[in-house]
């Protein structure tokens, strides 16, 4: 072992959490490296997950809107496309982001040491190189940001070829004929939009009684009306009794209520779990929880002051841009800045077809803490860009307190979902009222028009309850 090398801060992992952390120490003056146990940098976000399955999804996009257009067009995927020649930009995108992060690094004179690492003490840990070369090294402050990797339940042998994960979904050459999905949470359901919308038949199993648990009700009937419309099927309140592959064609999936459901693929997408193992983190003093995440506080340290555990690794939301703003925000905390106070305003987008995007609270969340609100619709049917795009499944909703003025949260199902709800995101830091979406000129034709309906759509409802508004 060669002898230690000492840095203000460690941080350990690449991915959007790791990064952020690492350059907001570096812009703070201080010695800062980086381990990363892969080649590629950028995290499963650049390589298993955020942006190889959006590549895949602008392919689906790309026939949706053709079907829209389905009077005058007439389009479908050839036979035996490979998953490949739809995601021809993928290794472009990977690449131009690898290059850019690798870039960013060194212009911040951040060190990376590329190797699995572990700790020998709370400050002292050991980097292991793919050549078996061992380094020591020791920090002030130490950041994990290893990420997370796919659960799997007991009851399904995933195998990578028939039975898969997120991780090897894209690993397949050819479109399936047939795929089940286990888990209508974020990854399902993204995944169900985008094979649906190509043609496959696609059936989702979930112990839920419906999809993505956390969103509004009313969005989630609209994205199941929308998948069903393409032909898939979501079974929501089952129970997995056995997976089995039949040796030739199918994996079978044997439902608790005795149905047999075959597919040529299946899809497990049941939730995530921390890497945490390799770190040898008992060594530093620290325990996993009984759900196997370090505890952290509100800025991501753990029960040892100077370790900070932060994106996916501390768990939900598990999201590449909280993952950013928790990086960003434990090295504030750790070199005592100012960190900000914006973090329970995280909007929430989903990449289904259509999108699903959220921020603030909503309808359920608003009347459980406030009774009276007030729910201004806009849907996208009313307005004229929506008309003109056929994009007729979109809605807006908008949540208003009591008194009718104080906007609480904004939901939308539909083209753009998840840009135009920055336009809400802001209005709620600022403290915006409603009436700001009325007095406020909005381009024509846009999306963006419906905040304006649907605030118009709160004043209407605010003249027709007088008494309630004044009560407050
Ligand atoms: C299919 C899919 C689609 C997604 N789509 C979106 C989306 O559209 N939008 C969104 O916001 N989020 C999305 N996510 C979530 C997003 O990818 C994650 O929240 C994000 O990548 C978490 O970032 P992270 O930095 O915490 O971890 P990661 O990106 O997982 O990075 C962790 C890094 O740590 C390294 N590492 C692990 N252990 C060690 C060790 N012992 N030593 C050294 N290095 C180590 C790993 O190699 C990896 O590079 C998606 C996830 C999946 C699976
Ligand atoms: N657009 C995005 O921001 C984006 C995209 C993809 C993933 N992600 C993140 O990745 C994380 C993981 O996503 P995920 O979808 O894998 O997990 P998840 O925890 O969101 O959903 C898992 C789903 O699987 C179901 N489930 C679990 N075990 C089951 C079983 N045995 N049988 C039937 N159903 C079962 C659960 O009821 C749940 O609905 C999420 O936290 C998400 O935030 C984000």
């Amino acid at each position: 072992m060669s002898r230690v090398a000492t840095y203000d801060v460690l941080v350990i992992g690449s991915g959007p959490a790791g990064q952020k952390a690492a350059i907001m120490a570096a812009k703070s003056g201080k010695r800062v490296a980086v381990i990363e146990r892969e080649q590629g940098l950028g995290g499963s976000c650049v390589y298993r997950g955020t942006i190889p399955s959006k590549t895949l999804r602008e392919a689906a996009l790309s026939l949706e809107r053709v079907k829209r257009g389905a009077a005058v067009f007439d389009c479908k995927l050839r036979e035996g496309v490979e998953v490949g020649m739809l995601m021809q930009r993928l290794d472009e995108v990977v690449s131009a982001h690898s290059r850019y992060m690798g870039d960013q690094l060194r212009r911040n004179g951040i060190v990376l040491l590329h190797g699995c690492s572990r700790f020998l003490s709370d400050h002292r840990l050991e980097l292991t190189t793919v050549d078996g070369v061992t380094q020591e090294l020791t920090a002030g402050l130490i950041v994990l940001a290893t990420g997370s990797r796919p659960r799997h339940p007991a009851k399904i042998p995933v195998d990578h070829e028939h039975i898969l994960d997120s991780d090897s979904i894209l690993s397949m050459i050819y479109l399936p004929r047939s795929l089940t999905i286990v888990g209508a949470g974020v990854v399902g359901c993204e995944y169900a939009s985008i094979f649906s919308l190509l043609g496959v038949p696609v059936t989702i199993i979930d112990a839920a009684p419906r999809p993505l648990q956390f969103v509004d009700a009313e969005l989630t009937e609209r994205f199941v009306a929308s998948f069903e419309g393409y032909g898939g099927r979501y079974c929501g309140r089952q129970r997995i009794k056995n997976v089995r592959w039949d040796g030739l064609l199918s994996v079978v999936t044997t439902l608790e209520n005795g149905e047999e459901i075959a597919t040529e693929k299946m899809l497990v997408a049941s939730g995530r779990q921390p890497n945490l193992e390799d770190l040898n983190v008992g060594a530093a003093g620290l325990e996993p929880n009984a759900k196997g995440y370090l505890p952290v506080n509100q800025y991501g340290q753990t029960a040892v002051p100077h370790i900070y555990a932060v994106g996916d690794m501390a768990g939900p939301p598990s999201l590449a841009s909280s993952a950013m703003e928790q990086g960003r925000r434990a090295i504030c905390h750790a070199l005592g800045m100012a960190v900000g106070s914006v973090d329970h305003l995280i909007p929430m987008g989903i990449y289904t077809i259509p999108e699903l995007s959220s921020v603030g609270l909503d309808e359920s969340r608003a009347r459980e803490r406030y009774r009276n609100i007030v729910v201004g619709r806009a849907d996208f049917s009313e307005v004229a860009r929506g008309q003109i795009a056929g994009s007729d499944q979109g809605l807006l909703k908008m949540i208003a307190g009591p008194d009718g003025h104080q906007l609480l949260g904004v939901q939308i199902i539909g083209d753009h979902a998840t840009e135009l709800i920055h336009l809400g995101e802001l209005a709620l830091i600022n403290g915006n009222p409603v009436e700001t979406f009325v007095e406020g000129i909005f381009n024509f034709p846009t999306y963006a028009e419906a905040y304006r309906i649907a605030a118009l759509d709160i004043v209407k409802q605010r003249g027709q309850r007088p008494v309630l508004a004044k009560a407050g």
